[in-house]
Parts: C-alpha cells; sequence; structure tokens
C-alpha cells in the first residue's frame, strides 16, 4: 500500500509497529425472520485494516458498493482484508474504508472473527505528512490530525450515534452530506 502511494513501505509500516490489536468475534444465531433483522449495523471499521475470517463459511458480510449492497461470499481459508478509516485518513483519502454489514441468515448461524490493526499509540491520525509534500501540487490535507487517544474516544462517541462512516466524516475537512442526510 505505501509503495502504491508512493512512499517507502516503512513510511506506513513503523506506525503500526508496536501497534494496537483487537479481536472480535461476531455469532449470528439463524433466524427466521432474517430479513427483519440486522447482524451488524452498516459501518466502516475504525482501524488501520481488518482481517476478517469468515469462519464456518456462511455468507452474511455485504459491502457497499456503487449504493448498493454487494454480498461478499467466503472463500474456504481466505481473509477478507478490509480498508479501515485509519488508512483512509492516512493515504489522505486514496484508500477508501469500505462500508459493510453482516446480515443473519434463516438456516444456519454463522461465526466470524475480526482482528483489527491499528497504529501504535504515539501515533498521530491524520494524512502522511509525505504525501502532503511530496505533490508537487501541494496537495492539501483531506482529514483533520489527531491524537489517538482523542481519535479512539471520538469513535467510542460517534458509535452510539452508528451511521456508516460516520467517524470518517468527523475526521473530514470538508465533509459531504452523510446518506440520511441527503
Ligand atoms: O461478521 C462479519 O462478516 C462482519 C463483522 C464486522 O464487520 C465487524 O466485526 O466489524
Ligand atoms: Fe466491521
Amino acid at each position: 500500500m505505501a509503495r502504491n502511494l508512493g512512499l517507502e513501505p516503512g513510511k506506513l509500516l513503523s506506525l503500526f509497529e508496536e501497534g494496537m490489536q483487537g479481536v472480535r468475534m461476531n455469532y449470528y444465531p439463524p433466524c427466521k425472520e432474517a430479513t427483519k433483522v440486522i447482524g451488524v449495523a452498516p459501518h466502516s471499521d475504525a482501524t488501520g485494516l481488518t482481517l476478517l475470517a469468515q469462519v464456518n463459511e456462511v455468507q452474511g458480510l455485504q459491502i457497499k458498493r456503487d449504493g448498493k449492497w454487494v454480498p461478499i461470499d467466503p472463500i474456504p481459508g481466505a481473509f477478507i482484508v478490509n480498508v479501515g478509516d485509519i488508512i483512509e485518513i492516512m493515504s489522505n483519502g486514496k484508500y477508501k474504508s469500505i462500508e459493510h454489514r453482516a446480515v443473519a441468515n434463516p438456516e444456519k448461524g454463522r461465526l466470524s472473527i475480526a482482528a483489527f490493526h491499528n497504529p501504535n499509540f504515539s501515533a498521530t491520525i491524520g494524512p502522511l505528512s509525505d504525501l502532503l509534500t511530496k505533490d508537487q501540487k501541494g496537495q492539501a490535507p483531506n482529514y483533520k490530525f489527531i491524537s489517538h487517544e482523542d481519535y479512539l474516544k471520538l469513535g467510542a462517541k460517534i458509535k452510539l450515534d452508528c451511521k456508516g462512516k460516520g467517524l470518517i466524516h468527523q475526521m473530514k475537512i470538508q465533509p459531504e452530506a452523510l446518506d440520511g442526510e441527503k
């Protein structure tokens, strides 16, 4: 990813050394009225990258593409790698975090395990400075700079009022309207 952004790999990697990791296990019991419930509400992960295993290979994950929900079929033994909000912010918007949700299955229970990878606690959350100065056109930052601690606090506050990519909306210097506000 760093190379693709025109950076030395170490510039991105070093922020994730001694980084913070978290694991969440999600169990979705079978639900006869699957269309009337939601497993996990639409959100993007607040992290750098997420590695997700759809453990028992029951379909349920959907990503939002061009305004439509697209199911992601489990591939045996494969991880799904989701770009999170921190990579969107650090790349100054060149990578976009993916909005996703999980739906219940009428017949089978579903188990997924998500491993979240955050930078180290002392990293500032904001566009990488090398991206801002490297571009000869003088690319302006599209996202705010805040401490990792404040970012986590903001994330916790926004979760209570979850609306898709709500945290990115708060971090953008010029936010566009959220889905529900258009
Ligand atoms: O169960 C899934 O496939 C998605 C879970 C998820 O999005 C999460 O834990 O953040
Ligand atoms: Fe997620």
